[in-house]
């Protein structure tokens, strides 16, 4: 997992404790799993947005802003990065076309 990625699960793990009023994390987690996957919804809006605009800053802005708040439910979810890569490298390699296929016949 890249340096930075590790670190952020670290501290996303840590403020699992933290009173809501000291952290964005800590106020996340306690307004509880619907909010943080409604945020999912928003970041991805504003993703889909700042795609459509074409300036690079704020594509990569927003897309910093959705992996952030993805590893917030990740960990609320008891899972991390590291779960999402293994899941990445097990499809490397493989056509998403032959996936495709493969799904359709089971
Ligand atoms: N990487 C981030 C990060 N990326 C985005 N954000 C916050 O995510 C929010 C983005 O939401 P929006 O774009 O919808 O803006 P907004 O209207 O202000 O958001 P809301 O008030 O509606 O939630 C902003 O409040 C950002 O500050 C982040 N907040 C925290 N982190 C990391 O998490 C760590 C822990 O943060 P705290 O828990 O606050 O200490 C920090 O040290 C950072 O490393």
């Amino acid at each position: 997992m890249s340096e930075v990625l590790s670190r952020l699960q670290a501290v996303l793990e840590a403020r699992r404790g933290a009173a809501a009023d000291t952290s964005y994390v800590a106020r996340l987690y306690a307004g509880g799993l619907d909010g943080m996957l409604k945020k999912i919804g928003e970041e991805a809006t504003e993703l889909v947005m700042a795609g459509k605009d074409g300036v690079p800053e704020r594509i990569v802005a927003e897309a910093a802003d959705l992996w952030f708040h993805t590893m917030v439910v990740l960990v609320a979810q008891n899972l991390s990065v590291d779960d999402v890569l293994a899941e990445l490298e097990r499809r490397f390699g493989r056509s998403g076309l032959d996936e495709k296929a493969s799904r359709k016949s089971t």
